[in-house]
């Protein structure tokens, strides 16, 4: 299946009092679209399942109630029994809190009914202590631990793919980590205000930084991108859209074109990694790794 129809189901906003129901109903009429169109694969946003809740300070019950304690799960479970029926993979973002209590920000990637891949979060943006000043939180680093996977790459629909978040694509060391151990396809979904609060100046850029990012690490590391975002008004808070596929060249395949649920889909050959792997980017013949040492030196301060 290495020349495949994918699909990115972009979602608008969820509501804070949303059930995770609503949100898995909306999904699975959106899986039954991409697999309408043939799709293989659909990729869902981060945090799929409920709000962007780091937007809010939260202790307690009130902030355990948005994590998962298992996967799947009863409120997921309709998500894993039609992408068993219609035979269509499909990655989905959510909190995880493990039986060891830790959280995570974690997505999976779903085949013939499986998790085949799992990505917990690693570049945390945000703040650790909440900060009224803001109109909004961000507090992922207050609520999230830094991902204990690593950037994995493994086997699915007859290639490698690997995944990563949000923040996680604004990082070259991302795309290259996954490019390295020969991802062909990478999923990612994001949560992104078009509002970014400690620096408004770049308010404008957002969807410039969010295509840039994606469409650099595709093109440097010769793979697709999948990236699915949350979009639109959520409980006050404008989240980018703009989801997209890319392809190994670094060009835009398909975009969504606003801010509600929308699914697009393109056709990817995952051979055509190749056309810039065998070339600029053969990464085992033109790295110079023995000059990169400052790159893997621990971090300042
Ligand atoms: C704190 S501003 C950065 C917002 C960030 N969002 C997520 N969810 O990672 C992003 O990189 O899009």
């Amino acid at each position: 299946m290495r020349n495949l129809i994918a699909a990115v189901a972009q979602m608008g906003p969820i509501a804070r009092d949303a059930p995770r129901s609503s949100a898995v109903a909306r999904m699975c009429t959106m899986m039954t679209d991409a697999a309408d169109r043939g799709a293989s694969l659909v990729v869902f946003p981060e945090l799929a399942l409920t709000t962007f809740f780091p937007r809010w300070h939260l202790e307690g019950a009130d902030l355990d109630q948005w994590f998962e304690t298992a996967m799947p799960n009863a409120a997921t479970q309709p998500l894993f029994d039609l992408s068993a029926k219609l035979n269509i993979a499909f990655h989905l973002g959510y909190a995880e809190l493990t039986p060891q209590g830790q959280r995570f920000n974690t997505a999976i990637m779903v085949e013939a009914g499986q998790i085949v891949g799992k990505y917990r979060k690693i570049h945390l943006p945000g703040h650790q202590e909440p900060e009224p000043w803001r109109p909004f939180q961000h507090l992922e680093k207050r609520y999230f631990e830094t991902g204990d996977l690593g950037f994995s790459v493994f086997d699915a629909l007859g290639g490698k793919a690997g995944m990563c978040i949000c923040n996680d694509r604004r990082w070259p060391e991302t795309w290259r980590m996954l490019g390295l151990q020969g991802a062909e396809l990478v999923a990612l979904g994001y949560n992104t205000p078009l509002h970014y609060p400690p620096a408004p100046e770049h308010d404008h850029l957002q969807y410039f930084h969010n295509a840039l990012s994606i469409q650099a690490g595709c093109y440097q590391n010769g793979l697709w991108a999948l990236a699915a975002a949350k979009a639109g008004h959520e409980e006050g808070c404008d989240l980018i859209g703009g989801s997209m596929i890319v392809a190994p060249t670094g060009e835009i395949v398909a975009q969504a074109l606003g801010v509600g649920d929308e699914v697009i889909t393109a056709r990817i050959d995952l051979d055509r990694c190749a056309e810039i792997r065998r070339n600029i980017f053969d990464l085992a013949k033109h790295r110079e790794p023995q000059t990169y040492g400052l790159l893997t030196a621990p971090k300042a301060g």
